[in-house]
């Protein structure tokens, strides 16, 4: 049976979040907490029944899941999960609406004390990696990037994107949701996501990249998002681009349109390339969009999803090539950075998105993730610059809580 309840209560946003998010941290639960991009709605989903699983068997059961999907870089390695929407929460200024599908679920819901506010400073841990992480050394990336240059002038690949970790220290009062207010106040067009699961670990995000999206006009939705430079106020339409970035972002909408042929399939609408701001950074991206209804093609999200991730703008080209690149030369496990996460038949709402301008949250240490595209013209040192300006993103709102 599901209950629908309206609360109208004077708390802010954050304050509604915060009692909802430290009840689930002290019930030891999984939750996702996540703004859409240019939503003013945040939205909530509690798996509240402890013995159910959070795993899928593999990425073919994305589609076909009530709740919201976080899945790693490698989806081999079966670390996809899905907290289920079996307790989802929207949460606006005025409003703050609760969905519960079981019993359990409800007596949770029961148990929330608006009345009672409080800091969110407790998170969920990792069961393994609580040991002291270290950021990648430039010298290893900077190698990374000269032997991907190699490997394309031998023909073994035409792009590669290394990724480096960079580790910070946080203060012991560190408080998850006030970064996750301050970027999703700041970056209005990004999914911003606060994800936290015992065991797992907790995971922050804003990323501009959408990997699948379905509206409610059964429209199917990618994006090809590469090429970077750093925004320092200029108009968007003034914008130039350099060669390079232009050639590496047409590699991954000529991925896209491959991945749509391999299937056989032709009509599609294809919009850009044109320049975006993420935060502190401009991409160039294309947009494709498919007509689910008029193609025939129900299973597309499910068939495309497999098609694209990793797509060759957080992995490679060709795939597999660069997937391989990468396990022999990343010397840090990529765990949820460039995987995919968002909800998924959640009020009406599948959206999936590419977990980029992320970090994991560890016991008063962050380690941010950064990539950067390389490709036959790449200047190891630009990219290096690249990949620190990608963790500024997270970084600029992170300065008031650093040691
Ligand atoms: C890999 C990242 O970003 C991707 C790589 C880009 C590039 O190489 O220019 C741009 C946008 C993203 O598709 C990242 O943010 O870490």
């Amino acid at each position: 049976m599901e209950t629908i309840q309206e609360t109208s209560m004077a708390n802010t946003i954050f304050e509604k979040m915060a009692v909802i998010f430290n009840a689930a941290i002290e019930a030891k639960l999984p939750i996702a907490i996540w703004r859409s991009p240019n939503s003013n709605t945040f939205n909530t989903v509690i798996q509240t029944t402890k013995s159910d699983n959070i795993w899928l068997n593999s990425i073919e059961d994305v589609m076909k899941q009530e709740g919201f999907i976080f899945a790693p870089f490698n989806t081999d390695s079966r670390k996809i999960i899905c907290i289920s929407s079996e307790l989802a929460y929207e949460i606006t200024e005025s409003t703050c609406t609760h969905n519960a599908t079981s019993s359990v679920a409800r007596e949770f819901h029961k148990t929330l004390d608006f009345s009672s506010l409080k800091n969110s400073i407790k998170y969920h841990f990792p069961n393994k990696g609580q040991e002291k992480h270290h950021s990648t050394y430039k010298e290893t990336f900077i190698n990374n990037v000269k032997n991907g240059i190699k490997n394309i002038n031998e023909g073994s690949l035409t792009k590669i994107v290394p990724s480096k970790t960079k580790s910070i220290q946080l203060r012991s009062d560190f408080d998850p949701l006030n970064t996750f207010h301050n970027l999703s106040s700041s970056y209005s067009n990004a999914f911003i996501s606060l994800i936290s699961i015992p065991e797992i670990g907790t995971w922050m995000g804003a990323t501009p990249e959408i990997l699948i999206q379905v509206n409610q006009n059964h429209i199917f939705k990618t994006v090809a998002l590469a090429g970077t430079q750093l925004y320092t106020g200029q108009k968007l339409g003034d914008v130039s681009w350099k060669q390079k970035e232009i050639e590496e972002q047409a590699l991954v909408s000529r991925y896209i349109i491959n991945r749509f042929k391999k299937i056989r399939l032709r009509e599609f609408d294809e919009y850009g390339p044109k320049t975006i701001k993420a935060g502190n950074l401009l991409h160039l991206k294309t947009s494709f969009e498919v007509d689910m209804k008029e193609t025939e093609r129900p299973d597309l999200p499910q068939k495309m999803l497999e098609l694209l991730h990793p797509t060759s703008a957080v992995c490679g080209m060709p795939r597999e090539e660069a997937l391989k690149f990468l396990n022999n030369n990343e010397k840090h496990d990529r765990k949820y950075f460039s995987g995919f996460l968002g909800p998924i038949n959640v009020q009406d709402n599948s959206s999936l998105f590419v977990n980029l301008r992320c970090m994991e949250l560890l016991e008063g240490q962050a380690i941010l993730y950064a990539g950067a595209g390389v490709t036959e013209d790449s200047d190891p040192e630009s990219e290096w610059n690249e990949t620190e300006q990608k963790c500024n993103t997270l970084l600029n709102y992170l300065q008031t809580n650093l040691d």
